[in-house]
């Protein structure tokens, strides 16, 4: 904690729904949060993805059923323009004048379809972009709230940007897939049905000579799309890790200032543009290969239709109209097998990021409240540890065996080495993360067998890095109580000491603050953390080195202001600056997970141990010390 430097993604979120400091720690030790490195690239689940989408597509079925409606009219339009060419072309060869006046009656009716076509296609693209839009708003909405349900332990180990990534681009990808890839799927089908169908009608030889291709397109198209859906999972990959280096790079601009590593940076997002860039080229290269080879099969087909066409219409076995017809067919026929590769593309590029999308929401959330949890209501604060033990890890243990009672009112300091355990401590009491071993009680009953919202609702803590929303200065001070009346709040920064500075503001309560209260200063934005928690009056509060680093005015503005709130409440005090907790009813010694030292300041100086040492250390001058 006493670190002076934020680390650059470092600020996971430590505490829950009552913090009134920031989610930043200076000097956490975050295990895994990697700025750079992402999950293996599994071998996906192609078809279980697209079953799982079709539980998000099928809610639209209503309007997937008139979009399938206006597909039919467009397929049975597009099937009828190829035969009626025929016979126009067939009606002008045989040059008679009642052909000639059914010519006209067909353009007619060719005309009048087109039109009604164009509407139709209109009116469709409108409902599956409602469609589409309604279900990765679902999308959104789950990933969103699944965000907020997992445990902090999934934030130690992905990185802010990563999740990002997925909220945005991976699910515009799946949007973008939806739109373009469903209705071009189900109208691709149909055509390919209905043409075969009328190609199969006026000659089942052209039919043959014309299928000869086939094989080898679907069989291009297969390989082809196997090795770009490889590439494209490796691309939203790639810029997934693009923007956690960008988003880390811009949280902690400071300290990159700060220890001159703009160049380290720079030539680390270098990397990783030109990985994606890589990575992108060959996708792009990949999924271009298909268009120019199809032209040329295509092209071969259609020679071979022309050939064998030809020898029957000589043969007088089919007429030159029907020939029209069915090079028009033919076309219908393979122009859709070409789009479905396309598509696949698409669809595979979507599913890759409805499978990125769908990862998160399988996370294991939150261990769920007992089926028969209580609500901690007017708690006492009473806190027991009883014989806990913890590791974030199953095989690091960080705390051992540590017991303790901190009554009702009282105040606990812990303190210690830096990685001693002091944070896991409190992480374990807020429940952020569960005990292994042992258990902890507040007023007599272990904390899982309440509700994990009252238990929190208990909680206030103040930390260094205190974290603001964007917002005003009196919707942040009643972040913890938010039905809080204008004279609470006023009250409450009264009581914090921050009225004063908050009037000196050009908009006083309602002046806007930037996001993380960029515009006020560190001291400034840790009187509005204590207002805060003032309002919400917790009867448990952690204070969290929570004086550090400001100049000694504003400290002792604060100190006062923690000693108003600290009055009646259960507290616990993370300090390194050991003068600041002499008057704690008990300072604990915590070194390497264990308690070693325990009792009042005056008990442990006589006692000459530990705490002695690290307290004498400190003031080294102790004629200086004993005089204050
Ligand atoms: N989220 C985490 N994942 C894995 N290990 C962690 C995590 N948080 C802390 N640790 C490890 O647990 C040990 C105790 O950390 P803790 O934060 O409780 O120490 P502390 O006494 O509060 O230290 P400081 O005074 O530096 O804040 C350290 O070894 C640390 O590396």
């Amino acid at each position: 904690m006493s670190q002076p430097n934020n680390r650059p993604g470092d600020n996971k979120s430590q505490y829950g729904n009552r913090v009134s400091g920031g989610p930043a720690r200076p000097g956490r030790s975050f295990g895994g949060a990697r700025g750079g490195e992402g999950p293996v690239i599994k071998p996906k689940n192609f078809s279980g993805t697209i079953r799982r989408l079709w539980s998000y597509l099928s809610k639209e079925r209503k309007f997937l059923a008139i979009i399938l409606i206006f597909i039919l009219f467009d397929a049975a339009i597009t099937l009828l323009s190829p035969y009626i060419v025929g016979v126009s072309i067939d009606a002008m060869s045989s040059r008679s004048p009642a052909a000639f006046g059914m010519l006209e009656l067909l353009l007619i009716i060719l005309v009048i379809a087109y039109a009604a076509d164009g509407l139709v296609t209109f009116f469709q693209g409108w409902l599956m972009a409602g469609v589409s839009q309604r279900i990765v708003k679902d999308l959104r909405q789950a990933l969103f709230g699944k965000l907020q349900k997992l445990p902090v332990a999934y934030f130690d180990t992905h990185t802010h940007g990563e999740l990002m990534s997925r909220l945005a681009n991976d699910v515009d990808n799946v949007s973008n897939s939806i739109s373009q890839s469903v209705t071009q799927v189900m109208s691709g089908f149909i055509a390919i049905t209905g043409s075969l169908i009328m190609m199969l009608v006026l000659s089942p030889l052209l039919t043959l000579a014309s299928l000869i291709t086939v094989p080898l397109v679907i069989l291009l198209t297969r390989t082809i799309s196997r090795k770009t859906s490889v590439l494209f999972k490796d691309q939203q990959e790639q810029l997934g890790k693009l923007n956690a280096h960008v988003e880390e790079t811009i949280s902690g601009i400071q300290v990159i200032k700060a220890f001159n590593h703009e160049d380290k940076v720079i030539a680390g997002f270098d990397a990783v543009n030109m990985k994606l860039c890589e990575v992108g080229v060959k996708a792009q290269i990949w999924s271009g290969f298909l268009m120019p080879i199809m032209n040329v099969i295509n092209n071969v087909g259609f020679a071979a239709i022309a050939l064998v066409g030809g020898i029957l219409a000589v043969k007088n076995v089919i007429t030159v109209g029907m020939i029209a017809s069915f090079l028009g067919y033919s076309r219908q026929f393979v122009r859709p097998i070409n789009d479905l590769a396309n598509i696949f593309n698409i669809l595979q590029s979507g599913v890759a990021g409805a499978e990125r999308v769908f990862e998160v929401l399988d996370e294991q959330e939150e261990a769920a409240d007992l089926p028969a949890a209580i609500v901690l209501e007017n708690p006492k604060g009473d806190v027991v540890f009883e014989n806990v033990s913890f590791g974030y890890r199953p095989d690091v243990p960080v705390l051992k065996n540590v017991s303790f009672e901190s009554g009702s009112g009282s105040s606990t300091a812990l303190v210690g080495p830096t990685g001693a355990g002091k944070t896991t401590i409190v992480n374990l009491l807020t429940r952020f993360y569960d005990v292994t071993g042992g258990r902890i009680l507040i007023d007599g009953r272990d904390i899982r067998e309440y509700t994990r919202d009252s238990l929190r609702k208990c909680f206030g803590i103040v930390l260094q890095d205190t974290y603001l929303f964007a917002g005003t200065v009196k919707d942040n001070i009643k972040y913890g109580k938010p039905d809080a009346a204008d004279e609470e709040v006023e009250a409450a920064a009264a009581m914090a000491n921050a009225d004063v500075f908050i009037k000196r503001l050009a908009k006083q309560y309602d002046t806007m603050l930037s996001e993380n209260g960029g515009n006020l200063s560190q001291g400034q934005r840790q009187l509005l953390a204590i207002a805060r928690v003032i309002l919400a009056n917790p009867s448990i509060l952690i204070l969290d080195e929570a004086t550090s680093s400001i100049d000694t005015r504003t400290e002792l503005y604060i100190q006062d202001a923690l000693f108003n709130i600290m009055k009646d409440r259960t507290t616990f005090i993370i300090a390194h600056r050991l003068n600041t907790i002499r008057g704690a009813d008990m300072i604990m010694v915590i070194d390497h997970g264990e308690i070693v030292e325990r009792g009042s300041h005056n008990f442990l100086i006589d006692k000459q141990g530990v705490y002695y040492r690290m307290f004498f250390n400190q003031f080294k001058n102790m004629e200086e010390l004993y005089k204050t």
